[in-house]
């Protein structure tokens, strides 16, 4: 086994966030002068900022909550393809790779290569492809991307129908530097009980 590598955005004052939605900001809402002993902090932040998983609930007003999931599904044998800088994710995109026996899939696109800003355009996931994976096993989806849906759409056709498959939705990944092949991954969800989504710590690590 490989070493764990970090394949997360790092969480900061100046991370890029959907446009309109809560800037990070992380604060020592009580510092060591005033409370004599500690510094306390204070993180305001958004469920979709940064490397995250998104619940049914952030399309669904009746989906499933964070704490609903099943954290297994983040933690175990994942397979990582590179799809480079396509227009869209769908099935012609797929052609040739095995997905056999994968129930992670994470796709490396570098459509999304200026960390520092959120993206003008993004390649997005052709609904068609959620019955495909579903059909092959796949059960958690990862991109190196803010959505898995084109960002002005406001149907959300890719989120809702990976989750009819029961597909789960893994964004923000960072696999710039990602090779290709079977890893393992790491990348829970906080036990958030009320929550749209969370943000996640994804690690990796090669497998063999
Ligand atoms: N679907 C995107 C997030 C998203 O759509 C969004 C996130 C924050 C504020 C507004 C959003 N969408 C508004 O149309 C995601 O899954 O991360
Ligand atoms: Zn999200
Ligand atoms: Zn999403």
């Amino acid at each position: 086994m490989g070493n764990w590598i970090d394949i997360s955005q790092v969480l900061h004052d100046k991370i890029p966030v959907w446009p309109g939605d809560t800037p990070f900001e992380y604060k020592v809402s009580w510092g060591m002068e005033e409370s004599g002993s500690v510094n306390v902090g204070q993180v305001t932040m958004s469920t979709h900022t940064g490397t995250h998983i998104d619940a049914p609930f952030h399309f669904e007003s009746d989906g499933k909550k964070v704490i609903d999931l099943e954290f297994n599904l983040y933690i175990g044998p994942a397979l990582v393809i590179h799809v480079d800088k396509p227009a869209s994710i769908g099935l012609k995109e797929l052609e040739g790779i095995n997905l056999s026996g994968v129930k992670r899939l994470l796709i490396r696109t570098d459509a999304w290569q200026d960390k520092t800003a959120f993206p003008e355009s993004i390649p997005h996931i052709e609904p068609v492809l959620a019955a495909y994976l579903a059909g092959k096993g796949v059960r958690l989806l990862g991109l190196d991307l803010p959505s898995v849906d084109p960002l002005d759409s406001k149907e959300l056709n890719a989120h809702h129908e990976l989750n009819n498959q029961g597909v789960h939705i893994l964004e923000g990944l960072v696999l710039d530097q990602i090779e290709p092949g079977d890893y393992e991954l790491a990348a829970l969800p906080l036990p958030l009980q009320q929550a749209d989504g969370s943000p996640v710590r994804a690690v990796i690590r090669k497998m063999k």
